[in-house]
């Protein structure tokens, strides 16, 4: 039996919700259950007869996402709300993802789910887009917003940053853009309470929610740290220059200000995340220790 039928498989987040274990959680790739084939959903949905729903696909490539922005749409808009439709249809909440991306970093402290939202790209408004999507069409969903994750399973900031150390002295690293990084096995775990607490009877706080992992920092300072890990499990280093964002163009601007409060979370939840200081000590010893074997 399937309790929770997460879509996606071979994804970052799909991968640390496989990695947790949980018998009757289902990762479902998109061979079974496509985002552009609504049929292909309904299929998965009849099939496994979830209890709740994970969605856990999406487009992702942040810049990509500017010169592709009907892919980016079809993912992370159509899909959603086909995907919100079968929910409504067939009775089953729905968890959604969605991102910092969603405003434009100009507020001088953490964003509240409930804060104006204003997307800087194609891939933010995306985003935006498929929670209204999501929220207008599925009776029962909740949309949470995280942010800048990482971890062993997939290509992240973490990865890069050791990867670029194998062939570099120095990196120039933002250092105006502040978020909270966020660990996607301990992400994955909180997401299945957060479904727990969904399915319980009485539950009715259906809506927008912000969660990632304690501690904020700047994507430099990051960088330094994650060499300072490395450092002490003979990993790739390399020194880290600060620079401005505007020394750093990309096709896609990022928010300067990332980070989330995430006290509605831990009020209706009871669900924090802990510093994500710990996932990164995890992340860097097993990529590393990857690296090592032949
Ligand atoms: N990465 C980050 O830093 C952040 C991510 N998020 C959000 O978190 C969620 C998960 O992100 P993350 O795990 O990093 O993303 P990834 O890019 O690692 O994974 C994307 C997932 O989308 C799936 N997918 C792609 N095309 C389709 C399709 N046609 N039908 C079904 N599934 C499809 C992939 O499926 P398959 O398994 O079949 O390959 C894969 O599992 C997304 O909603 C993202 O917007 C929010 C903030 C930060
Ligand atoms: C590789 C590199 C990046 N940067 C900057 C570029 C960018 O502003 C910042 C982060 O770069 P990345 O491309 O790794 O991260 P990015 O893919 O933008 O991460 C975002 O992904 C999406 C999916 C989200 O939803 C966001 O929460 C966020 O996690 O670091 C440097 O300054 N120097 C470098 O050498
Ligand atoms: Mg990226």
């Amino acid at each position: 039996m399937t309790r929770i039928l997460v879509i996606g498989k071979s994804g970052q987040m799909a991968q640390a919700f496989a990695g947790l274990g949980i018998d009757d959680l289902y990762c479902a790739g998109r061979d079974e259950a496509d985002l552009l084939d609504p049929q292909s959903l309904e299929k998965a949905l009849k099939y496994h007869r979830p209890k709740i729903i994970i969605n856990a696909g999406a487009y992702t490539a942040v810049d990509r996402a500017e010169s592709e922005p009907d892919i980016c749409r079809a993912l992370n808009v159509d899909g959603p709300r086909e995907l919100a439709g079968l929910c409504n249809a067939y009775g089953v909440p729905l968890i959604h993802l969605s991102t910092d991306c969603v405003f434009d970093g100009r507020k001088p402290t953490p964003y509240l789910p409930s804060d104006v939202t204003c997307p800087m790209g194609v891939y933010g408004q995306s985003k935006l887009d498929g929670e209204e999507a999501v929220r207008s069409v599925a009776a029962r969903s909740i949309i949470v917003r995280v942010s800048w994750i990482f971890s062993h399973l997939a290509s992240n900031f973490v990865t890069t940053m050791l990867g670029l150390a194998g062939s570099r002295e120095s990196i120039s690293v933002v250092n105006d853009q502040f978020g909270c990084p966020t660990y996607a096995p301990a992400l994955a775990e909180a997401l299945v309470t957060i479904s727990d607490c969904a399915l319980t009877a009485d539950f009715q706080d259906w809506g927008i929610y912000h969660l990632a992992g304690a501690g904020e920092i700047d994507r430099a300072s990051m960088a330094r740290l994650i060499f300072e890990v490395s450092a002490r499990h003979d990993g790739p280093c390399a020194e880290v220059s600060g620079i401005p964002t505007r020394a750093y163009p990309t096709p896609a601007q990022r928010p300067l200000n990332a980070r989330l409060d995430m006290s509605d979370t831990e009020r209706v939840f009871s669900v924090s995340l802990p510093d994500w200081r710990l996932g990164l000590e995890e992340t860097v010893r097993v990529l590393i220790e990857e690296f090592d074997t032949p």
